[in-house]
């Protein structure tokens, strides 16, 4: 069908003094110059690191990082957790390990990532080194949390456990026994920032000065207390524990709800085992 018109067409131009080849040009086997790409023959993924960081509290040590997670690394993340997301949990019953859904405190879709997955591994690596004088042998696999619009939001709560939590030893330790842990340092990052208002808010941390970058950071009206927007690839660093391992309340933190569009955030947190020390060491 498309010859038959290629020719009639041809025809019709020759006629009118215009020339026309209406052979088709045979079609060729072209070497490719560096072969079929396949997964390995791909540049291989660098874990470099290039944020630079602001602080934004000294006690607790809170910390503004710029460029915490580069872009092909979003999405990568964003690909990686498409399919695995459900409704986000919170912690709650006697012991505080108990996951419970309660959407008055907690409205979100949290996906759980590999942590041997190239990137992962990185982003811990990098949250490690960022801690390196401070304990940072275990961190726990990287969590996305998606916000939709209409109000997701996670009030006010710490990321620290109420009580110690008995885990599995230290990686590569010869004593099994599980030790009691928690959560010592917490990376929250914006993967999307897609959104109005979606403020990551702790309202007993300073405030920033007036002439703060306005992309980063809003002031609390007539309120006291620390405002960070979402903006993709930044993220904040805070230490949860005093230094006798014991929950810092001045972290407490709230989500503040998304009035429209989408705000994706990546949750990594270190583990603090209270039997070893938390800084310096041997
Ligand atoms: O959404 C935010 O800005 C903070 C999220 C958070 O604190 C958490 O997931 O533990
Ligand atoms: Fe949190």
């Amino acid at each position: 069908m498309m010859l038959l018109s290629v020719l009639r067409c041809g025809q019709f131009l020759s006629k009118h003094g215009i020339t026309f080849s209406s052979t088709l040009d045979k079609i060729v086997s072209l070497q490719l110059p560096f072969g079929v790409l396949t997964q390995d023959e791909v540049a291989p993924y660098s874990c470099d690191q290039n944020y630079t960081i602001e602080l934004l509290s000294i006690d607790p040590l809170v910390i503004y990082i710029n460029n915490f997670v580069r872009d092909e690394e979003i999405e990568h993340l964003l690909a990686l957790g498409k399919d695995r997301f459900s409704t986000s949990m919170v912690f709650a019953g006697s012991d505080g390990f108990r996951e419970v859904l309660n959407r008055t405190m907690r409205s979100s879709q949290t996906a759980f990532l590999p942590k041997e997955d190239v990137v992962c591994a990185c982003l811990v690596k990098r949250m490690q080194s960022l801690l390196g004088n401070v304990q940072h042998v275990e961190v726990e696999a990287p969590q996305i949390v998606k916000y939709a619009t209409g109000g997701d939001h996670y009030r006010a709560h710490t990321d620290w456990f109420d009580a110690p939590k008995l885990d599995l030893p230290i990686p590569g330790s010869a004593d099994r026994s599980l030790k009691p842990s928690n959560r010592l340092g917490s990376i929250f990052a914006y993967l999307e920032d897609d959104c109005e208002r979606g403020e990551t808010y702790f309202p007993h941390l300073p405030s920033v000065l007036e002439s703060a970058d306005g992309r980063k950071f809003a002031l609390a009206a007539g309120d006291t207390g620390l405002l960070v927007k979402p903006r993709r690839g930044n993220a904040i660093f805070w230490n949860n524990l005093h230094p006798n391992g014991t929950g810092d309340e001045r972290t407490s933190h709230a989500g503040l709800p998304v009035e429209s569009g989408t705000k994706i955030g990546l949750n990594i947190w270190s583990r603090y085992f209270l039997d070893e020390v938390m800084v310096g060491g041997d």
